[in-house]
């Protein structure tokens, strides 16, 4: 966990700078300097209501009725011009937030989904736990305290500059006897106000620095209980099942134990934290007092005067402490920058990858044909070495071998998903390719939506998605096109394979791949489901992975892996 040392700030500063150099930036431009405009404006009220203190008290302590009169009329006015500056700095200051969230999360989310880096993110082993909390959350988290503490500073430094002069001029001086001489210290309220802050913040610093990592880590641990959760909700069958209810609830509490562990930590750590800056603020509240008091007494200035020192000195104190007050809020933020940081970084990297693996080539070919195709896994073990095939519109081919022997890991680099691959692959140019994979993915909508994932590229009319239905057997679903439903929960593992047999029908792909497509099928429906592809998708090359032996039959060439990297190729 780094500091906030000049690493830091630049990596922040590269999070954020995006929005005021993008096509929005002539608005989110314009919006801060309003809202900047609107904070030094807060300050200069504040300067004119604490010149006002002074001018209200005295006409009190001198009985002076016309002048008391006019400084109320004079109050009126001020705190009407401050209600107006305070609404509207926070107004606009939530619009510019709200701005710059939903155009961060616009980017982010397309570079996840860019290049299916949201895939490669995976198959990294690195520390990009959650990226929907770095989406959802994190970039919620730091637009909102990114704008709170840059507009806090902000106004603290106008604050302390413009109250650390009237505190200067209102001091007077200090004689301080030393030896046989006398030092005279001129301002001395400021130095005093600036003594006790610098104390304060460095004390501060010292108790709070390991919230920061322990702010960090929580969020993780959430995130990794709140996912545990979800995947009981979406692996509920399965788990009810086994009856492992007591060993999900044992995953379960020791996740959450680790949340609140950590959370301890952070209690211990906040809790002497606010100890000092209770202790600190209480003091804040006398000291000054008992340091103006003897001028008071000696007459050197009126109450009017007092005070105004004392709220002087208040509003130095609160600028000069405003990293006091907000260091946990400082600590949270450098924790989402340190995630965010590393998020980005993990994009980079993955998108690096998007260059690695086998070079697909789109050519005016008419066959897709494969070269010198090597594949690995991860940690350099080799699946396959330098495979070598081409096939025809209308050809089929049956890849078997040993389960773990590779058969999935072809079909992704076939379709440019393995990053671990080296060699060419040429598709015809302009072809289309359809994935069936084992499980089919079957988005949250309605049936139609479903039947027609990822989305057609023409309208279908519904006459044909019928036609589709009845000839994969699903007759009985063309009432709910419709519905909304989880029709991962409702359908049959049967019936979703079929659903995406209805899919290759509709969207008539060049090239289908399909992974073990029809293994919860009994194989007269799989032989019914072949045989509709042969007579319906005349042209649409297929490559099946499969383990049954009654696939051999629907397939023309048969590629058999060993998993050590050597293959055989048969024509049937
Ligand atoms: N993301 C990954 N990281 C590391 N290893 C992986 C990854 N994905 C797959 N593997 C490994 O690659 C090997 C081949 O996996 P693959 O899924 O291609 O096998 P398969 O032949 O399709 O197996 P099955 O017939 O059981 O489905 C396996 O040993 C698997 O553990």
């Amino acid at each position: 966990m780094t500091g906030i040392n000049l690493g830091f700030l630049k990596d922040s500063w590269r999070l954020a700078r995006g929005y005021w150099h993008s096509e929005e930036k002539w608005q989110a431009r314009g919006l801060t300097a309003v809202i900047v405009t609107l904070n030094i404006a807060h300050v200069y009220i504040l300067v004119l209501l604490n010149m006002w203190t002074n001018r209200f008290y005295n006409a009190l302590q001198n009985f002076d009725r016309e002048e008391y009169v006019s400084a109320l009329g004079e109050f009126c006015l001020l705190a009407g011009m401050y209600i107006i500056v305070a609404v509207y700095e926070l107004y606009l200051q939530q619009m510019l937030e709200i701005r710059w969230r939903r155009w961060l999360t616009k980017r982010y989310l397309d570079s996840w989904l860019a290049n299916r880096n949201y895939y490669r993110l995976q198959l990294l082993d690195n520390n990009t736990d959650n990226p929907d909390q770095r989406i959802s959350e994190d970039l919620r988290l730091f637009t909102n305290y990114s704008l709170r503490l840059a507009m806090g500073s902000l106004k603290a430094l106008v604050t302390l500059v413009c109250f650390i002069t009237i505190l200067w001029e209102m001091s007077g001086i200090l004689t301080v006897p030393v030896g046989g001489t006398v030092v005279t210290i001129s301002g001395y309220m400021v130095w005093v106000a600036l003594l006790y802050a610098i104390i304060g913040n460095w004390l501060t610093h010292k108790i709070g620095k390991p919230l920061s990592k322990l702010n960090f880590d929580q969020q993780r641990y959430e995130a990794d209980f709140r996912f545990s959760l979800v995947r009981l909700r979406e692996n509920s069958e399965s788990i009810a099942f086994y009856g492992g209810e007591s060993r999900e609830g044992q995953s379960f509490m020791k996740r959450f134990n680790t949340v609140l562990a950590n959370f301890w930590e952070i209690m211990k750590r906040q809790k002497q934290v606010t100890w000092f800056i209770s202790g600190y603020g209480q003091i804040a509240i006398i000291f000054p007092i008992l340091v103006t008091a003897p001028r008071y007494f000696a007459k050197e200035i009126q109450l009017g005067g007092l005070l105004q020192i004392l709220a002087a000195f208040g509003k130095v104190q609160d600028a000069l402490a405003f990293f006091v007050d907000n260091y946990p809020l400082l600590a949270e933020w450098r924790s989402v920058v340190n995630r965010l940081h590393g998020f980005v970084c993990n994009m980079e990297q993955v998108s690096a990858l998007a260059d690695t693996g086998a070079t697909i080539h789109k050519a005016a070919a008419s066959s897709l044909a494969v070269a010198g195709l090597n594949i690995h896994l991860p940690d350099g073990k080799h699946l396959l070495s330098e495979l070598t095939f081409s096939l025809e519109t209308g050809d089929s081919l049956l890849v078997a071998g040993p389960s773990g022997s590779g058969k999935s890991t072809l079909l992704r680099a076939l379709s440019g998903l393995w990053p671990y691959a080296q060699g060419d692959i040429t598709i015809p140019s302009g072809q289309t390719i359809l994935f069936l994979p084992q499980k089919s993915y079957l988005p949250l909508g309605t049936l139609r939506e479903v039947l027609l994932y990822p989305g057609p590229r023409q309208p279908v009319r519904d006459e044909e998605i019928y036609a589709a239905m009845t000839l994969c057997r699903l007759d009985w679903l063309k009432g709910q096109l419709d519905n909304v439903e989880d029709w991962s929960h409702v359908l049959s593992l049967g019936e979703q394979q079929r659903v995406a047999f209805v899919r290759a029908l509709i969207h008539k792909p060049d090239w289908l791949f399909m992974d073990e497509a029809t293994s919860a099928l009994d194989e007269p429906t799989e032989r019914m489901l072949y045989t509709l592809l042969r007579d319906q998708l005349k042209n649409t090359a297929t490559i099946s992975v499969g383990h049954r032996g009654t696939l051999t039959g629907y397939h023309k060439k048969k590629l058999t892996l060993d998993g050590t990297g050597c293959w055989s190729l048969l024509n049937l």
